[in-house]
């Protein structure tokens, strides 16, 4: 029989699913064979991503490390790829055939799943709490349909492996009350789950950790502004390494602006855009049955910079939004410039939120996400504004060639004269390892494999 030691780390966004397959080394074999190092409790054996699954057609890539003899593929159209299910079938009749990769080696399968409701640890998957995911699906209708899909496939196709959900919203279960709770009759916010989940929790665990690695100080002992900006957006204030606030809410909508959502809006607004803004909408290339009102539709899958500009791709926005304005009004004003300008004044009005929040003791602002990864000017010009709070200069080489690790200090030599350094960092962030991590070291997982 198979070496049962692989995991499978699945990360279902709106429209892509990234794959990592790493080794998992024991819990108790790790602390025997290193007790006091910090050695990763996994080894990356591939990863794959597939693309535009809702702006057809899908592009398929697969990048095996050196100990996986087989070819890499970069983005490859395939017809085939239709929904998340599909895509995941294709990645697995890839692995199959090309990296000769024994199915029955698998034995756990980590889902990142957005909305975990009041789960406040990752959870098997039983016929219960696959219930419960899917009844929280319409306060994440991007992303929950799309991960049971693929939760749904895996058991299919691996019966053996178990599944496993980790939860964007765990990380954020220490919210104070007075910023979780909303403005609105207790007694129905409570009866009806209505206050302030927050997003992106895997991802800003595994920042945490990174920053808490590079600048050689205990998670506990850190303050941090953190802005994972992708087509999913957030920020997130930590105090002595837990989340204090997050821009995200009750779902991922609110906050800055992604993109094909609209962030925060006066609520108002929607019932002035059209006047059917609570009919249900049935779109088919929705990646699960979610019934959703027009509104949500509007806000979450037609707005954004995508409505702003066509394009969804943030990189070609910042390319084009030095093009000279051609008229001062909306219509004629270059939209690539209004859309990189809004966002710009988003960010900061949240930075700014959670400067004050901390009580202006942060040790740095960190940058990650798609955006924040590869955003150099969008990085540059944060950077410049946020000086006035005492953040470091950021040294525009080093912002403009990062040196491929993990965490990199963007910034120059501070005065030395805040209580903090208030540095600039860039975490490449991973959401897969986090989860993958996260399970190898759990000795639950391990008992009955
Ligand atoms: N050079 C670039 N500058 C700024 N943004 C970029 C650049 N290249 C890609 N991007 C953005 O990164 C996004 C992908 O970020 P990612 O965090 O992977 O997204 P997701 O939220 O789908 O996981 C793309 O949609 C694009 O907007
Ligand atoms: C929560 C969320 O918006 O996730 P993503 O950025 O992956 O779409
Ligand atoms: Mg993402």
């Amino acid at each position: 029989m198979a070496d049962r030691n692989l995991l499978l780390s699945l990360n279902a966004g709106s429209s892509s699913l990234k794959i990592c397959l790493y080794k998992a080394t024991r819990h108790v074999e790790l602390q025997q064979q290193q007790p006091h190092a910090a050695r990763e409790p996994v080894e990356l054996l591939l990863t794959s991503s597939i693309s535009n699954i809702s702006a057809p057609p899908a592009t398929f890539s697969f990048n095996p490390t050196t100990a996986i003899d087989a070819p890499h593929a970069k983005d490859e159209p395939q017809q085939s790829i239709t929904d998340h299910a599909s895509a995941f079938a294709h990645f697995l009749d890839h692995l199959q055939s090309q990296a000769s990769i024994d199915r029955a080696s698998i034995v756990y399968i980590c889902h990142r799943v957005v909305h975990g409701g009041d789960y406040t640890e990752p959870i098997e998957i039983t016929d219960e709490s696959y219930h419960h995911i899917e009844n929280l699906s319409d306060l994440a209708p991007l992303h929950n349909g799309a991960a049971l899909s693929v939760i749904k496939a895996c058991i299919e196709a691996l019966p053996d492996a178990k599944s496993i959900a980790y939860f964007d919203t765990t990380f954020h279960t220490s919210l104070p009350l007075h910023v979780s709770n909303y403005a609105i009759n207790p007694d129905i916010a409570k009866k009806r789950g209505l206050r302030k989940y927050g997003f992106h929790g895997l991802s800003y665990a595994f920042i945490l950790r990174a920053v808490s690695e590079y600048l050689q100080k205990p998670p506990t002992s850190l303050n941090l502004i953190l802005l994972h900006l992708g087509s999913g957006a957030s920020a997130c204030a930590i105090q002595n390494g837990r989340s204090l606030d997050t821009t995200m809410g009750l779902t991922p909508l609110h906050g800055l602006p992604g993109a094909t959502r609209s962030g925060s809006i006066d609520p108002s607004l929607i019932f002035h855009y059209t006047n059917k803004a609570g009919r249900i909408t049935h779109d088919p290339s929705m990646a699960a049955h979610v019934g959703v009102t027009l509104a949500e539709d509007i806000l979450n899958r037609r707005s954004g910079w995508k409505a702003i500009t066509g394009t969804t791709d943030f990189g070609v926005i910042t390319a084009n939004a030095e093009l000279e304005d051609k008229s001062p009004d909306v219509a004629g004003r270059n939209r690539y410039r209004l859309a990189f300008d809004l966002v710009v004044d988003r960010v900061l009005h949240y930075v700014g939120a959670y400067h004050l929040k901390l009580h202006g003791e942060v040790d740095a602002l960190v940058f990650s996400g798609g955006i924040g990864e590869r955003g150099v000017q969008l990085r540059s010009i944060i950077s410049e504004r946020v000086a006035c709070l005492g953040y470091r200069a950021v040294d525009e080489e080093k912002n403009a060639k990062l040196d491929g690790e993990v965490a990199n200090d963007i910034s120059k030599e501070g005065t030395g004269k805040g209580p903090r350094e208030q540095r600039i960092l860039v975490v490449k962030t991973d959401e897969q390892i986090e989860m993958a991590r996260e399970c190898a070291l759990d000795p639950r997982f391990w008992e009955s494999n």
